[in-house]
């Protein structure tokens, strides 16, 4: 053959992962025949067997290689005359070998005249352009990239496309070898002046490309598969801790709050009861009533929990539990939940809890909003005087109405009556959903969000939502907030402080 015979052509390399299941005169021929009807020039095999296998079956040129591992010198491939000899005579057309400046068998010079003596080409496998240098005055035809970046240190990822140009300078016969893994490199080898291009792993080692495929998937449903947080909603009576990975609660436990202890005694009581799960996060969310910014808790009404003013809550988290946290409102972590994988459906929401006061959050623009944001509860209307919305419609106010009215009755036993048809009892819930539904007017009017998230013991009671949709059915259609129950249940805050914790650090 001549050297021109494989100029601008693709040559596959056709050798199987050492020992490994594809390691097979059988494979090695399919690759090889494969390789051929596809296109390619040449094949580079390695053994003296497998060239003896593959030669009968093209015609195409075969570089042949053998590969050792040797006690006595780093030299791999094809390290003796008698290894370059025998290739050639299993009819190799172009014997390859190692021509790095390392301690070796056999010179350069010596396997050059051996390959000749036998009517081959030979190719020199260089891992720099002064190894070229040195092959082309031993002789050799082609000098090749093949061993750069494995002469030491940490292997490289992508192909010496500067190597080839270097020896471009050297000589036009620059075959380019060495992790060609894509198209796009393959083409870039060119460009940068080979005269053939050399793919092996990345067409016959099935093991290394599925690796990589194996590694890319991996990575991509890592990121994409949300962390696992510890999430702990403390409350003015229970605190309850889960473990929640996106919107799977995966294990869950509630304990009671011991009030007067305060917030050190808290963390530390939870810290206890979750050790069991310490491995199995990454992150840690704590949604409290009261208000919160920039970590900091402090109690808006002392009433629910006595907290200290700017407590450093996840300050003391980080220190307690040993990993990142972050710290929200209860009921702004719920709205965010219900935004997230309730029934907010991505649209702008107000999220309500009405239950013992009544609590809320807001997202805008995909936005929790913080602070004192959704503290609706809080609001006084010009009728309301002096007393605070929650104290004249939530559970707290409707069994004080109840007593008064003479009847000493939880809200859920208000509920209960109401639905039997007693009539004091229908005026309790009727008045509260009649101010409920006012404040979802009022919020459409400040904030028109596509929904009105309502959530709570009372809010979500049997009727409740209808009264207040009843109550609000006279309003113009355009004007009319879009009331919606509530998804997540119980589970809004710690699902919605979760989420809070891994996308807003
Ligand atoms: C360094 C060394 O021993 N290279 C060997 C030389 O024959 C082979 O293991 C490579 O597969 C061949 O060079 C093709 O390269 P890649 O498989 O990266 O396309």
């Amino acid at each position: 053959m001549q050297r021109d015979d494989i100029k601008n052509s693709l040559i596959v390399s056709c050798q199987p992962v050492p020992n490994g299941p594809m390691d097979a005169a059988e494979f090695v021929i399919g690759f090889a025949r494969a390789a051929v009807d596809a296109g390619a020039r040449a094949l580079r095999i390695e053994s003296v067997a497998y060239v003896q296998a593959v030669r009968p079956v093209v015609t195409v040129p075969i570089i042949g290689i053998v590969k050792r591992d040797l006690e006595e010198s780093p030299v791999r491939i094809t390290p003796f005359v008698a290894d370059a000899e025998a290739l050639a005579d299993a009819g190799a057309d172009i014997v390859a070998f190692d021509a790095t400046d390392r301690v070796r068998p056999a010179s350069i010079e010596a396997l050059v005249k051996a390959v000749r003596a036998k009517g081959k080409l030979t190719m020199a496998d260089c891992s720099s352009l002064d190894d070229a240098r040195h092959a082309l005055a031993a002789g050799v035809d082609f000098v090749g990239t093949t061993l750069s970046g494995y002469v030491g240190g940490a292997e490289p990822v992508d192909p010496d496309l500067s190597l080839i140009a270097e020896m471009r300078l050297l000589t036009p016969y620059v075959i380019a070898e060495g992790r060609i893994r894509t198209t796009e490199q393959a083409a870039a080898a060119v460009k940068a002046g080979a005269s053939a291009v050399v793919v092996g792993s990345a067409i016959t080692r099935t093991e290394h490309v599925t690796s990589w495929f194996h590694e890319a998937v991996a990575k991509a449903y890592d990121a994409s598969s949300p962390e696992t947080v510890l999430a702990i909603d403390i409350g003015g009576t229970k605190t309850m801790a889960a473990l929640v990975r996106g919107s799977d609660v995966l294990d869950e436990i509630t304990v009671a709050t011991a009030r007067e202890a305060g917030p050190d005694a808290w963390l530390a009581a939870i810290a206890e009861k979750v050790r069991i799960w310490k491995d199995r996060y990454s992150r840690v969310g704590i949604a409290v009533t009261g208000f919160v910014q920039d970590g900091r808790w402090s109690a808006l009404n002392p009433e629910t929990l006595g907290i200290p003013d700017q407590y450093p809550l996840v300050e003391r988290a980080l220190a307690v539990f040993g990993k990142p946290a972050f710290a929200a409102n209860d009921a702004q972590a719920a709205a965010w939940g219900e935004y997230k994988f309730g029934s907010g459906e991505g649209g702008d929401l107000v999220f309500l809890t009405i239950s013992t006061g009544i609590g809320g959050g807001i997202v805008i623009n995909g936005r929790p909003l913080a602070g004192l944001a959704g503290h609706f509860g809080l609001i006084r209307g010009p009728s309301q005087g002096r007393s605070p919305l929650e104290d004249q419609t939530s559970g707290r106010w409707m069994a004080s109405e109840a007593l008064k009215a003479g009847h000493n009755a939880s809200a859920a036993e208000v509920f209960d009556r109401a639905e039997k048809g007693e009539s004091w009892a229908n005026a309790i819930v009727s008045q509260s959903a009649f101010r409920a539904a006012t404040l979802c007017r009022d919020i459409q009017m400040m904030l028109d969000p596509e929904r009105i998230v309502i959530g709570g013991g009372i809010g979500l009671a049997k009727g409740y939502l209808d009264q207040m949709r009843e109550q609000l059915a006279g309003i113009d259609s355009r004007l009319r907030p879009v009331l919606a129950p509530a998804e997540l249940g119980s589970h809004a805050g710690i699902i919605g402080i979760a989420s809070l914790a891994v996308e807003r650090d």
